[in-house]
């Protein structure tokens, strides 16, 4: 944990407990992240169990892209901390770090980020073949994920050769083809035309929180947090709202591959 910037008031220890209770699959506590004379993120404390899907919302420069990138790892909090499976993230080695997000954590963002000139099982394969394996290994699974996510029959296409709406699956399959437990999801509709995009969040919420995984995703879009079993919303960096949609939206999707490697210790 690094040092609070000096200009801030000290701040109270955390509202909950350090240790996570079974179902808790990754907690923050006190997250703060401040560029230059911006404070992006101001003492943000969250608890996120598994299968449950949590939009995070805000005007733009919230912070909501901030904390998604503080939760996941990918940048490193001033104050505070983010935990998963018992490790904090940021006292992880930039190696460990790595790894926990190519293999624990799956993303999908607004565009996305597929591999233009690979078809579509390819570029989920990929995803197994940064971690190590083999190309004939990897496509099966790869396939079947597809195909999970009604893309069977269009595994041989290249990404241009797909609608918005495929390519976005195409990318959630990638996403949690690894086993992933957590998918982060920054916008991943954005692109998207409003049936499209009800299509792709359902496909999103019944491959994940349908299955037992968890969801946090970034979205402008209240159609979005609308499915979505929680919302949380920033303002000026700092939680205004976080509400529980009571009962909660049913997730369903098509049976999904099992975790592929198995989920194993962080370190
Ligand atoms: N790398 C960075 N360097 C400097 N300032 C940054 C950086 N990243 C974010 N900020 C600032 O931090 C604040 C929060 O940004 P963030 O991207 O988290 O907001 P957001 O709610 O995701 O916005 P949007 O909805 O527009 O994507 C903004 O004022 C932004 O300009």
């Amino acid at each position: 944990m690094n040092t609070h910037p000096a200009q801030q008031p000290p701040l109270s220890p955390p509202a909950f407990a350090p240790t996570a209770t079974p179902a808790t699959v990754l907690y923050a506590s006190h997250l703060t992240k401040q560029y230059g004379s911006t404070r992006a993120l101001d003492s943000v404390s969250l608890t996120f169990t598994e299968g449950t899907s949590t939009a995070i919302m805000g005007t733009s420069g919230s912070g909501k892209t901030t904390l998604l990138h503080l939760l996941a790892g990918i940048v490193t909090p001033d104050y505070g901390s983010a935990h998963y499976a018992g490790a904090e993230i940021s006292a992880l080695s930039d190696t460990e770090r790595s790894r926990l997000r190519r293999e624990h954590f799956g993303f999908v963002f607004q565009q996305g980020l597929l591999v233009p000139e690979l078809t579509a099982v390819e570029n989920v394969a990929l995803a197994l073949m940064i971690n190590g394996m083999p190309k004939r290994q990897a496509v099966g699974p790869a396939a079947q994920w597809l195909a999970a996510l009604g893309l069977g029959g269009l595994e041989n296409r290249r990404i241009g050769e797909l609608s918005g709406g495929q390519a976005q699956r195409v990318a959630i399959a990638r996403a949690q083809v690894t086993g992933a437990r957590i998918v982060f999801a920054d916008e991943p509709t954005g692109a998207l035309d409003s049936t499209t995009s009800a299509e792709v969040m359902d496909a999103l919420l019944g491959s994940t929180v349908g299955q037992g995984r968890t969801l946090v995703v970034v979205t402008h879009d209240p159609s979005v947090a609308a499915k979505c079993q929680r919302v949380v919303t920033l303002s000026d960096g700092k939680i205004m709202s976080d509400v529980w949609n009571a009962g909660g939206p049913a997730h369903t999707g098509n049976p999904v591959p099992s975790a592929s490697p198995e989920t194993e210790a962080v370190r």
